[in-house]
């Protein structure tokens, strides 16, 4: 028999007064999934996180954790970690005392060697008798997500787990997320980063005002039918500016293009592929060929209603 979902959620609603956070949202993560929660402030990322952490209770749907119907009752549900509004620790302790105390609350029986390898996964291992109230917010973060592999989830849920992360302890959280979800464990994240998004996710939700208005491979955005604007660098500016004129669908963007070596056009990606084939008969190289805003984020300002906000 197949493993159940992680998450299988639908028609979840969840108010606070008069404000509907989350409307009627449906989500399903497979087992080994890294899925990214995107969506613009107060769009419902963190009420949606809360109650897969058992933090809060939806006010109608169903909501299936890792096979078993959650209760209304708030409780973590079993198997599950993470954290939202970021990790609560014990400024006064150190890294390692942290870690001890926590166990000890979930009542578990954890090593100093278990303590260690969480904090090695990390990358604290140098700080580890360090006081948690000296941490900045990025090490903050690792020792909240040390905290969570603890008790070694099958799902893991992190509100913004890159917030504040310098480039190597970024590359840390990725490669042990990466290898958490090769071991079989699902990762639900949210992040306003797409770059993260991108490098980590194999699908993604986005939320506007409460609702779903995309769940997918990311590579389902990619192949949506949008055009995207595309930076354009060849051998020879000035021949290929001319052939994208002429090629249907291929509109150049000429505001875009401040840089004369480089040409932006706007297209579809089959009239993107004509161009390209019609540049190489020329004897026109193509040296770099990128959009300029990723599909994910496009699609984000595109389907948040985000697009004014920007120009
Ligand atoms: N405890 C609460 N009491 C009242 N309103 C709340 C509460 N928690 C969330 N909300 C409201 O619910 C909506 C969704 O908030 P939520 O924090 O889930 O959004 P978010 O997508 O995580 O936003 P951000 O990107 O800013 O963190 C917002 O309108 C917010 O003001």
């Amino acid at each position: 028999m197949d493993a159940p979902l992680a998450i299988r959620a639908r028609g979840i609603t969840k108010c606070f007064g008069d404000v509907v956070a989350l409307d009627g949202i449906d989500l399903d993560v497979t087992p080994g999934q890294i899925h990214g929660l995107v969506g613009p402030n107060g769009a419902g990322k963190t009420t949606l996180l809360g109650l897969l952490l058992g933090l809060a209770a939806a006010d109608s749907g169903r909501l299936e954790i890792l096979g078993t119907p959650v209760a209304r009752a708030l409780a973590a549900p079993e198997g599950v970690a993470g954290f939202v509004d970021g990790p609560g620790l014990y400024p006064s302790l150190t890294a390692r005392q942290n870690l001890a105390a926590l166990a000890a609350l979930r009542g578990e029986g954890v090593g100093a060697t278990g303590i260690d390898d969480v904090l090695a996964q990390v990358g604290l291992t140098d700080v580890a008798d360090d006081r948690a109230s000296g941490f900045s917010l990025g090490m903050r973060q690792r020792l909240g997500l040390a905290a969570a592999l603890l008790t070694k989830p099958r799902l893991l849920v992190l509100d913004e787990p890159s917030n504040g992360l310098d480039p190597a302890g970024k590359k840390h959280v990725h490669t042990v997320l990466s290898r958490l979800a090769a071991d079989g464990t699902s990762v639900v994240l949210s992040s306003h980063r797409m770059d993260d998004l991108e490098a980590l996710c194999s699908e993604v939700t986005i939320l506007a005002t409460g609702r779903v208005v995309f769940s997918g491979p990311l590579s389902k955005l990619a192949a949506e039918n949008r055009e995207l604007d595309y930076r354009v660098r060849t051998s020879d500016p000035q021949g290929a500016r001319q052939l994208a004129v002429d090629v249907d669908g291929v509109h150049v963007d000429e505001a875009g293009t401040r840089d004369a070596e480089v040409l932006v056009v706007r297209a579809l990606v089959p009239a993107l592929d004509d161009f390209v084939a019609r540049l190489v008969t020329a004897g026109i190289a193509v040296r770099e060929l990128a959009p300029v805003v990723s599909p994910l984020e496009a699609a984000f300002l595109a389907l948040t209603d985000q697009q004014e906000a920007v120009r």
